[in-house]
């Protein structure tokens, strides 16, 4: 199996908020990594310094993707770059251009394999304008392409973020609370979409999630994180009520995950 990501002594710090501690983690080809954690734990901030929106404190060793490194230290690598356009980073927020239409916002997946004045004048080859269609076909979006992406709802520019990570062609896709925003019905497809691209395509899926139980349910492996480090790396039905209550700190909302999942909380390392 090759690596997909590889972090080592990952620290980071807001000004005198030490927000990520020693992180290690490794991620391999095709896994469905959900990661969990209350408030404020560090979720977006490990997935922002993996995107490389973040640069880790000197002090860390490396970020590598695909295993070239992209941060060493506090500097991002010359690799950086070119490794972006494997990285598919949908957001909380879709992070569509409201005023072009959604097909366009889905081509500017191809940005990272085009001249960029190409994409400025929108001068999209067909092939590739195909493939935007085929994207938004997938994710059911294909009669709203000519619409104007900030009239569409939540869930619907969540699926046109979810096209423009496949029209790129991301070997990685990156979520940062991709259905925090979203109804039950909408987070329902846009979590169908993301195991459907891990589970066809064998894209390598790393999404953040407030929700625990549909972290447990759709993926296969859970980080959790508390205070900024992991407690818990394992398979999801390893983990036990008593595990989400240290967790979250609170009992009030946690679903019964049944007895039958004694495992304790086990420390990464
Ligand atoms: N750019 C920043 N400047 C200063 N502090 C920051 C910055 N980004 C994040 N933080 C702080 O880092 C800590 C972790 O934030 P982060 O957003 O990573 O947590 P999270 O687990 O994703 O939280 P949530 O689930 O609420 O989104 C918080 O205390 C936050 O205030």
């Amino acid at each position: 199996m090759d690596m997909v990501i590889d972090i080592e002594g990952l620290n980071k710090t807001f000004g005198k908020n030490q927000v990520l501690k020693n992180i290690n983690l490794k991620i391999q080809t095709g896994e469905m990594v959900g990661l969990i954690g209350a408030s404020g734990s560090g979720k977006s901030t490990l997935i922002r310094s993996i995107a490389g929106l973040e640069t880790m404190d000197h002090t860390s060793k490396h970020i590598k993707i695909f295993s070239e490194p992209t941060q060493l230290g506090h500097r991002r690598t010359s690799s950086y770059r070119s490794l972006r356009k494997d990285v598919g980073i949908i957001f909380q927020q879709f992070n569509l251009v409201g005023r072009l239409s959604l097909l366009t916002n889905v081509l500017i997946g191809r940005l990272a394999h085009n001249p960029s004045w190409k994409g400025i004048f929108k001068l999209f080859p067909k092939a590739e304008r195909i493939k935007a269609l085929q994207a938004l076909e997938r994710v059911n979006m294909v009669d709203y392409a000519h619409q104007r992406s900030s009239t569409l709802s939540g869930g619907q520019q969540q699926r046109g973020a979810i096209a423009r990570a496949l029209t790129q062609e991301a070997k990685l896709i990156l979520a940062d609370e991709p259905i925090a925003s979203l109804d039950p019905a909408s987070s329902d497809r846009v979590m169908n979409l993301l195991c459907d691209i891990n589970n066809q395509d064998g894209t390598t899926v790393v999404v953040s999630l407030h929700q625990f139980e549909v972290a447990t349910t759709r993926c296969d492996r859970i980080i959790a994180l508390r205070d900024g480090e992991i407690v818990y790396d394992g398979k999801a039905c390893g983990i036990s009520n008593a595990d989400l209550i240290e967790l979250y700190g609170v009992e009030e909302g946690i679903c019964n995950l049944g007895a039958e999942r004694p495992t304790p909380i086990m420390k990464a390392g």
